[in-house]
């Protein structure tokens, strides 16, 4: 049924975009029929077209980097960023394409010739959050277009002129228009897209409980490609350092970045003992000092609010919450504007809280936990159904090689921030975090399946097993 879709600006409340949600099986029949020729072109044809992306995305960027600002509340030199992250991505899938899925000869028995080639799975829906809402989409449909694939889109509801503008400039670099739809519409469009038996497979990144959601719909269909990339309950370990303000720096980068609406962002900060308090007080200091406010305003802000009203309620009701089981609040989580979703960082020390909620809470929000020894740090970390990301901040060498031995997670730092991963690099994670089928660099081993060929150009069988030698000519056995 299709139905109104409206999107507000966070920072304002101003209605920024109105539309109808999506017909799923007009935009999948349009994907189906323009696939077969899409994935019979040359991949240098499918190429020519892509990496005009890159070039008119250059030509856009304070239109769109504008667009984003004003939907997601991030700020304008974020959303550059973001823009930018696009256009790297094109490079990065060309060459990931090139690394991972190219053709190559098989070396096996003397004198049988086999090829590894790759095929694109058809059509494949792409169901994406609001946090990045260029990057994230274009990390999962540029690689899948390399690869030959048709494209469905399902973007999230809270981004729908962000997501419209980036497939009408697909469209108007020469993407045929049939290789790239759009569906606007919820989660029960992003159900029903992922299970149309047009559909061959789904990229999906997003929250752990829809993705939870997508695999329990999709279990009579092992046939179908799932991909999932999901959220992170992410720790952040300092240890020995005498650098206290670096690290505290970093912990702020790690959690607050983009109003902690990051999947890679720290969410549990755990400090030696002896530390913590240092530890803690400067990151309050830092954080105390953050420039929180309008995606457009001058000076810059760090960060602008969270994505809406309700997101900022269900924040700040869960700081209370943690206060409630026993946790102890380090700087109070604030709404310092009536009405609009723009929140303070909440920092909490939960040391003393027996049960500790494994969730993760998408926003600018960091618990501290202190801890006796370093055993118990890497213990405390590890303590989450999720595995995305995890950073030490100090420690020595060994201690490295031990953490890094013993993290269970997709991304493992040393001396780094939690976010801020790298494109030519995977990301993606363990447990709650991802189906072990990383994005960014790997994008290409999801979009892609192989296919190896025996090829003589005259038949070649086995003799010895029953058969005449002037029956056959092949090799013989052995
Ligand atoms: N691992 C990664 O690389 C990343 C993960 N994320 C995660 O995304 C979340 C934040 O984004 P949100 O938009 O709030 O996530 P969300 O899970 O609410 O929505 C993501 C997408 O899934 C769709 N959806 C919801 N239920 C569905 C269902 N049953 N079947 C099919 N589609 C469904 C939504 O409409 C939306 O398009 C966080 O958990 C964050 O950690 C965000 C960015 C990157
Ligand atoms: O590879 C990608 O598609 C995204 C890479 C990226 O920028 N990751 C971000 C977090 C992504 C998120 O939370 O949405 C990062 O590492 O900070």
């Amino acid at each position: 049924m299709v139905t109104d879709l409206i999107s507000y600006e966070p920072a304002t409340g101003a209605e920024l975009w109105r539309g109808k949600t999506g017909d799923i099986d007009r935009e999948v029949s349009a994907a189906r029929e323009a696939w077969p020729r899409w994935a019979a072109s040359s991949l240098s044809e499918r190429l020519t077209v892509i990496r005009a992306v890159a070039s008119r995305m250059r030509g856009e960027t304070e239109k769109l980097a504008d667009l984003i600002a004003r939907e997601t509340g991030k700020p304008l030199w974020e959303a550059r960023a973001e823009i930018e992250g696009v256009i790297e991505r094109v490079d990065i899938s060309v060459k990931a394409y090139a690394d991972r899925s190219s053709q190559r000869r098989v070396d096996g028995k003397p004198g049988v010739r086999s090829a590894l080639r790759h095929k694109p799975h058809g059509v494949l829906a792409v169901i994406t959050p609001f946090n990045m809402p260029v990057l994230i989409p274009a990390g999962h449909i540029i690689p899948a277009l390399v690869a030959g694939n048709a494209v469905v889109f399902k973007p999230s509801e809270k981004v729908p002129a962000t997501s419209q503008f980036l497939i009408d400039l697909f469209h108007k670099t020469g993407i045929p228009p049939g290789v790239v739809r759009i569906v606007q519409g919820n989660g029960e469009a992003g159900r029903k897209l992922s299970e149309h038996p047009g559909i061959d497979g789904t990229l999906f990144t997003g929250s752990a409980n829809s993705g939870i959601q997508l695999h329990r719909q999709s279990a009579n269909r092992p046939d179908k490609l799932l991909s999932l990339e999901m959220g992170g309950n992410n720790p952040i370990i300092v240890w020995d350092t005498k650098d206290i303000h670096s690290a505290a720096v970093l912990i702020v980068q790690s959690a607050f970045l983009s109003a902690g609406q990051r999947c890679t962002a720290a969410r549990r900060l755990i400090v030696k003992d002896e530390l913590f308090d240092v530890v803690v007080s400067e990151v309050k200091r830092l954080a105390d000092r953050l420039v929180i406010g309008d995606p457009h305003g001058e000076p810059a802000p760090f960060m602008g609010p969270v994505i809406d009203n309700d997101t900022a309620d269900g924040l700040t009701e869960s700081f209370v919450a943690l206060m409630s089981h026993g946790g102890r609040p380090i700087k109070h989580m604030a709404r310092p504007i009536k009405d609009r979703p723009f929140l303070t960082p909440g920092i909490i020390d939960v040391s003393t809280m027996i049960e500790r909620p494994d969730i993760e809470l998408f926003g600018p929000l960091l618990q501290c936990v202190r801890v006796p020894d370093f055993e118990m740090a890497i213990d405390e970390a590890n303590n989450t159904r999720f595995g995305l990301t995890t950073a030490l901040i100090g420690g020595s060498p060994e201690q490295y090689n031990q953490f890094w031995a013993n993290s269970r997670a997709g991304i493992v730092n040393w001396n780094a921030a939690t976010n801020g991963s790298i494109g030519q690099a995977p990301c993606g994670g363990v447990g709650l975090s991802g189906n072990c089928r990383p994005g960014g660099y790997y994008s290409a081993d999801q979009v892609a399946y192989p296919v190896v060929s025996s090829e003589n150009e005259i038949p070649k069988g086995m003799i010895g097993i029953g058969l005449k030698a002037d029956e056959f000519d092949g090799t013989s056995l052995g």
